[in-house]
């Protein structure tokens, strides 16, 4: 039979007009360190102005979610990630949290993550396995963050629509409902790797490792969009924007209201000028 419970969470996080989700993330402090993280160092006053722009979701731990949502009950969904690598092992990503934590916390996801073809990824698949028949059971949407990261895939490759579309296909295996994944820098060697799962499993994007200018960057979202990717779950280029509030409501119209790298550059201008922000 189907599951009621995963339908009612997916149509949270999913945008019922687009088709899209838009997801921002705030997880990276266990991994990347807190040092140069300065957009999310004071993690409340990030998560407060991320959710003015009004994403779809936003992806945390229990710990900052425990802390820093109370103020913002209902205002967006909860992705939990519950497992992240330490900076000293990259490759291997640990689980600390669990599908019921997530449940009581009101999570509409959980979300884990995995770095492939590595010295870890049986190791981490095995755990994955475990998670996501637990997710399908309590009708959890389960969303891994899987990257051809590993010791294996020279620096370069990392992009390779091969080694993307392995990420991709890997993640449907695993049986988890969505992958984030980096993009491949142009639209048709995406859809090719998108084209390596059925239509029904969702791949979005990360934005920090892809774009170092802002023109990059709604570019790619806009490109990502029309080639079938289905939403995005970034960080690091928006909390660290000079403006967050602004980037995100752009983004929201980027994906959600088709508007073009055009459109979206002139609302941008219009928020940094105006700031007003609910309007939009
Ligand atoms: O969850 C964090 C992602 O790995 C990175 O997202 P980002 O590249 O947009 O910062």
């Amino acid at each position: 039979m189907a599951m009621l419970g995963k339908e009612v969470r997916m149509s949270r996080l999913v945008n019922p007009k687009s088709n899209k989700m838009m997801a921002i993330t705030v997880d990276h402090a266990i991994s990347r360190g807190i040092a140069n993280m300065t957009g999310i160092q004071d993690i409340q006053s990030a998560i407060d102005k991320i959710l003015r722009g009004k994403p779809d979701a936003l992806t945390m731990t229990k710990g900052i979610a425990e802390h820093c949502m109370w103020k913002h009950v209902g205002e967006a969904s909860i992705l939990m990630k519950i497992s992240n690598p330490a900076p000293a092992n990259l490759t291997r990503d640990v689980v600390f949290g669990t599908v019921d934590e997530a449940i009581r916390m009101g999570a509409d996801g959980v979300s884990v993550g995995a770095i492939t073809m590595g010295d870890f990824q049986g190791k981490q698949f095995e755990e994955i396995g475990k998670i996501s028949e637990e997710c399908m059971r309590k009708g959890m949407p389960l969303i891994g963050h899987v990257y051809p990261k590993g010791e294996n895939v020279p620096l370069q490759e990392r992009t390779a629509w091969e080694n993307i579309a392995y990420c991709v296909r890997s993640a449907c295996e695993l049986g988890m409902d969505i992958v984030k994944t980096t993009y491949t820098g142009d639209p048709d060697s995406m859809a090719k790797a998108i084209s390596c799962v059925p239509s029904s499993f969702r791949v979005v994007i990360q934005g920090g490792d892809a774009c170092h200018t802002l023109d990059d960057y709604l570019n790619m979202i806009r490109d990502a969009m029309d080639c079938g990717v289905g939403g995005v779950t970034m960080g690091r280029f928006i909390w660290d924007y000079k403006d967050v509030t602004a980037l995100v409501i752009v983004l929201r119209y980027l994906i959600h209201e088709k508007y073009s790298v055009k459109e979206a550059k002139e609302l941008l201008e219009h928020l940094e000028n105006k700031k007003d922000y609910d309007k939009f």
